[in-house]
């Protein structure tokens, strides 16, 4: 699914007003009818509804709650800030259809805002802004936002909520901001809903199909995407009738050291969990025995190292490597996995203690292959790139950082995102907060260095990769719930999301 910016969003509404004979005021129609369907499914008449709305087509689109609701005979309450004179069209007739319904809860805000008394049992409407906001609320309308903030009422925001930014908030006043509990965004979603610093602004947020043309989705260009099941499902090969372990891929694995031998059996076991012919695990000494019982169906390849990774490994034999779960950052380990990067030839993922020791030898970083995976969460991405301020700032400097590397990055967290040396960003949409936890990256690492070793390309091993490992975790809350999720139960429940992903 595509993401779009305000700016293509406003130009998708003129499109369809224009190429799907559709009349701009019947679009918004279309917008309140679903706005208020998921309104009243999720509140009775008991609830006082108290309506905000600005001068533009958001306002316009709250207007035309307001009389929906009106007729369903909720009890309705509407403030239309009128400040400059100036309203929308279709805002316009919405008002005067509204009072046509013989509707009397209406006041028109000029300069005086007399604010109501709101309650926790009251749901208030933000529909002051929506994608025509130009610049961060001030005045007279960011009191009306602190207000709202302030009072207990649920707060569900039509489209956007008003005051946020569809994509950049960076120069934004966050106070100035409706916290909403619910977003009712119309389209398709918007960027800034998809970092964690918006989720105290956008709460739960739903999509409104409101029949956008799909023409104009199509040719939209866009650098922002989210994964869906349906992106997924052609991308898995299925495996040959006269199939051998050959055919599959022979990956290898370097990971762990003294203390962090769980790191690199949690790897190895996803790994062999997402279809990997063989598998070898390259690790200290101290862990042989630890990995020849616990991952049996890996072979073990002794560092000359008795705790740490020391000397690079022969690659001739393998598809694809991972590097990194568990290594430690030891000055002998550093230097090994400089040199064993730098002269890798197969696909390779990096990870963990991998990242963190290029984020502490950055003159190395060009020693990076191109088209190398890099799976950093914030702080190790941050290591390299620098602190930031906002998701934005983030995935702009990471984008800067892929493209100048030519590699992938998949920047671990909610709404986990590949980006492409392009700068595509896809966003992953499975997973869940239990996930976050000790192990759940090295699982992530396993899953996408035998998916390279399957020969996948890279873009699709980040993306299967992410999506199969956030599914699996998805299965496995069900099973033990968020709190008591471990890496473990994502590596458990990785069968029943392959499963679930190859059944027709
Ligand atoms: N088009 C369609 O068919 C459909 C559209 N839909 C709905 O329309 C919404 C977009 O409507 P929109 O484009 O009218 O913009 P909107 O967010 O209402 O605000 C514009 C007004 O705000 C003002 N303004 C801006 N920033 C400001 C600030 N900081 N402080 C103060 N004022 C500020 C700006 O004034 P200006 O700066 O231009 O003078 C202008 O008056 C969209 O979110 C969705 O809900 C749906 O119904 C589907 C069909
Ligand atoms: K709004």
């Amino acid at each position: 699914m595509k993401i779009l910016t305000c700016t293509q969003q406003k130009e998708a509404d003129e499109y369809t007003i224009a190429h799907n004979s559709i009349l701009s005021i019947n679009l918004m129609e279309k917008a309140a009818t679903l706005l208020t369907d998921a309104i009243c499914k999720r509140w009775d008449k008991s609830h006082r509804i108290v309506i905000f709305a600005g001068p533009g087509n958001n306002g316009g689109d709250a207007v035309a709650v307001a009389r929906m609701l009106h007729l369903k005979s909720y009890q309705v309450e509407v403030f239309l800030f009128n400040v400059t004179g100036k309203l929308s069209d279709d805002c316009l007739t919405n008002i005067r259809r509204l009072h046509e319904c013989g509707f009397t809860s209406y006041h028109e805000v000029t300069s005086q805002f007399d604010a109501p008394k709101l309650t926790a049992h009251d749901i208030v409407i933000d529909g002051l802004f929506g994608s025509g906001l130009n610049k961060p609320l001030s005045g007279g309308f960011a009191a009306v936002v602190k207000y709202i903030n302030a009072s207990a009422a649920k707060v569900v925001s039509i489209d956007v909520p008003s005051g946020l930014m569809g994509e950049d908030n960076s120069y934004n006043i966050r106070q100035n901001i409706v916290q909403a509990d619910i977003t009712l965004s119309i389209g398709l979603p918007k960027l800034a809903f998809l970092f964690p610093e918006n989720e105290e602004l956008v709460g739960e947020w739903e999509v409104l199909d409101i029949g956008i043309s799909q023409e104009y989705i199509e040719n939209a260009e866009t650098r922002y995407l989210i994964t869906e099941e349906k992106d997924i499902r052609p991308l898995i090969t299925p495996r040959h009738k006269f199939a051998h372990k050959g055919n599959y891929g022979h990956g290898l694995l370097i990971t762990g050291s003294y203390g962090m031998g769980g790191a690199a059996v949690l790897s190895a076991r996803a790994c062999l969990r997402s279809g990997v012919g063989l598998l070898t695990i390259h690790t200290p000494v101290c862990n042989h025995t630890l990995l020849q019982t616990c991952v049996p169906e890996a072979m073990v390849e002794d560092d000359v190292h008795e705790r740490f990774f020391a000397e690079p490994a022969e690659l001739d034999n393998y598809q694809a490597v991972g590097i990194g779960c568990g290594l430690g950052q030891e000055e002998i380990t550093a230097q090994a996995v400089i040199e064993q990067v730098r002269d890798c030839e197969i696909p390779l993922v990096l990870d963990a203690d991998a990242l963190n020791i290029f984020s502490t030898y950055r003159n190395n970083l060009s020693y990076i292959p191109k088209n190398t995976i890099l799976t950093p969460h914030i702080g190790e991405l941050e290591r390299i790139i620098g602190r930031c301020s906002n998701s934005y700032e983030r995935i702009s400097k990471a984008k800067d950082l892929a493209n100048s590397l030519q590699c992938y990055i998949v920047l671990k967290g909610a709404w986990t995102v590949v980006i492409t040396p392009e700068g595509l960003c896809h966003f992953n949409p499975t997973g869940n907060p239990g996930m976050a936890t000790g192990g759940s990256g090295d699982v992530l690492t396993g899953i996408i260095t035998a998916l390279l070793a399957q020969g996948y390309s890279e873009e699709e091993a980040c993306k299967l990769g992410t999506y199969v490992h956030g599914l699996a975790g998805d299965i496995a809350r069900n099973k033990v719930g968020e709190i008591s999720l471990k890496a473990g139960d994502i590596i458990e429940a990785l069968p029943e999301a392959w499963k679930s992903l190859t059944k027709n």
